[in-house]
């Protein structure tokens, strides 16, 4: 059976696919969600905001656009988000991105974990979770830090498994060997001498 947070996941990619290509970061979408505890059906969820990468002007990231889409609608700037997100009793923040937060920027810009766990700052309850169609491939930054940055955090996290080609092959779009990437990341070792 497929994951109940799929559809969410896909949501994500739609987001994604607005993204314009570049060669030199992924394309990726980001929901945040107000969820009712104990709401396995999740049918009382509440989209907050949207955002995919390059949304806004810059070199953005699809979770910086979501918080900046947010803050703009609550008239802050998008470092005063943990301020303006919703505390109501009986509900919870969570994430959905389809590709696991990054921990590094080879721009020096800052990673969008931190973007998230600074919501938890001064006591919040903040983001609690974050879900995620694909870990971050190794392209720009190597071993992908992010999920440990949540952990330390406090925030959990989930890989959603089911969409990681589809996700992959949107992120990926703008670069020089798409392909290659794409059956790197998925694994797909080329044929190794033993399998011949
Ligand atoms: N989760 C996530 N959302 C995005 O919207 C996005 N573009 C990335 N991409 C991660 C990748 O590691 C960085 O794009 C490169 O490290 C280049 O860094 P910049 O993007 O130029 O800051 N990751
Ligand atoms: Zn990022």
């Amino acid at each position: 059976t497929t994951s109940p947070h799929v559809p969410y996941i896909r949501k994500c990619l739609s987001l994604a696919e607005q993204s314009p290509p570049r060669p030199t970061n992924f394309r990726v979408g980001a929901l945040l969600i107000s969820r009712k505890d104990d709401d396995p059906a999740m049918a009382d969820d509440r989209i907050l905001s949207t955002g995919y990468t390059m949304e806004l002007a810059g070199n953005t990231h699809a979770e910086q656009c979501c918080f900046a889409n947010y803050a703009a609608v609550h008239q802050v700037a998008e470092e005063a988000v943990p301020d303006v997100l919703p505390v109501e009793p009986g509900r919870k923040l969570v994430m959905y991105v389809t590709m696991e937060p990054c921990g590094k920027r080879l721009s020096g810009n800052a990673p969008c974990v931190q973007r998230i766990t600074r919501t938890r700052e001064g006591g919040r309850a903040g983001i609690q979770k974050v879900f995620f169609g694909v870990k971050e491939p190794e392209t720009f930054v190597g071993e992908s830090e992010g999920c440990k940055v949540l952990t330390a955090a406090g925030i959990e996290w989930e890989h959603v498994s089911g969409l990681e080609k589809e996700i992959l092959t949107v992120a990926t779009a703008g670069h020089e060997n798409g392909e290659e990437e794409v059956r790197t990341a998925l694994g797909d070792k080329e044929t190794n001498i033993d399998d011949i």
